[in-house]
């Protein structure tokens, strides 16, 4: 579809094959770091996009906002527009109490416990990354040595409600290690469009800790979340990188 995306406002001509996806637009600042000939191509509500290159491949950073409403609109416009990997770079608050601030969770499936996956597929669809991606991911985590686990996290639609406790501490205790917004409608979307996607969540709020001043805390720019926010940025990338490699490979 050579047509301009309603959302993200961009058309074939921007497109790339990769795509890192922050939900805070705000995070595409850290991102553009390490890229070169970084450019801001559109920022339409909540959607801001750059191009730009990591040691040569080129990529598109594009936030989706908070939740998985305004996400699957972006999986299904860059989809439109023919990037084919995606990667979430978000935060997460920790169910599992082993889970220090700026430690990553590489998520290898997702609780849909949001509304968005179920408006496209009943609820037993398995929210789960595309395997060699995550791989690709794991292996950049452990060659850029950043600490990370490897797990099950709970995507949801809701913050404030009066039982956020009591469904934390169930999560937690069926062994689920974070929680997010977004990764189960990227993941079951991207599947469904047969769109490659990877999930890497950065440490906000301990389990335990108090929700909101943490991501105060993480906003204000506090020293081990901004490290993890920058680790799972080098991790994304470093996994495009992998995989072009595995496809040169796959070509010989
Ligand atoms: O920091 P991002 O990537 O937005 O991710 C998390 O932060 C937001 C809530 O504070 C939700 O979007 C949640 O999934
Ligand atoms: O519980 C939490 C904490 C941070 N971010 C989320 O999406 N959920």
């Amino acid at each position: 579809m050579s047509e301009l995306q309603a959302h993200i406002r961009l058309s074939v001509e921007d497109s790339a094959k990769y795509a890192i996806m922050p939900g805070d637009p705000g995070r595409i600042d850290n991102i553009k770091t390490f890229l070169t000939d970084a450019k801001e191509i559109a920022y339409n509500r909540e959607l801001r996009s750059v191009s730009g290159y990591y040691k040569g491949v080129k990529v598109l950073a594009v936030s989706t906002g908070m939740g998985g409403a305004s996400t699957g609109i972006a999986v299904e416009e860059l989809h439109n527009i023919g990037v084919e990997y995606m990667i979430r770079i978000g935060s997460c608050g920790a169910l599992d109490p082993k889970m220090k601030l700026g430690d990553l969770l590489l998520v290898n499936g997702a609780v849909r416990d949001e509304g968005t996956s179920k408006a496209y597929i009943e609820s037993i669809y398995p929210a789960i990354p595309d395997t060699e991606l995550l791989i690709n991911v794991i292996k950049a985590a452990k060659e850029n040595k950043v600490p990370f686990y490897i797990g099950k996290a709970r995507s949801h639609d809701s913050f404030y409600t009066d039982r956020e406790e009591e469904i934390d501490k169930y999560w937690s205790e069926k062994g689920i290690m974070g929680a997010d917004m977004e990764t189960a409608a990227l993941f079951v979307i991207g599947s469904l469009r047969g769109v490659k996607t990877a999930s890497v969540l950065n440490t906000v709020v301990e389990y335990n800790g108090n929700l909101t001043d943490e991501i105060n805390n993480y906003v204000d720019g506090e020293v081990s979340m901004k490290q993890g926010e920058s680790n799972e940025i080098l991790v994304a990338l470093e996994a495009f990188v992998l995989e072009e490699k595995r496809e040169k490979e796959r070509m010989k």
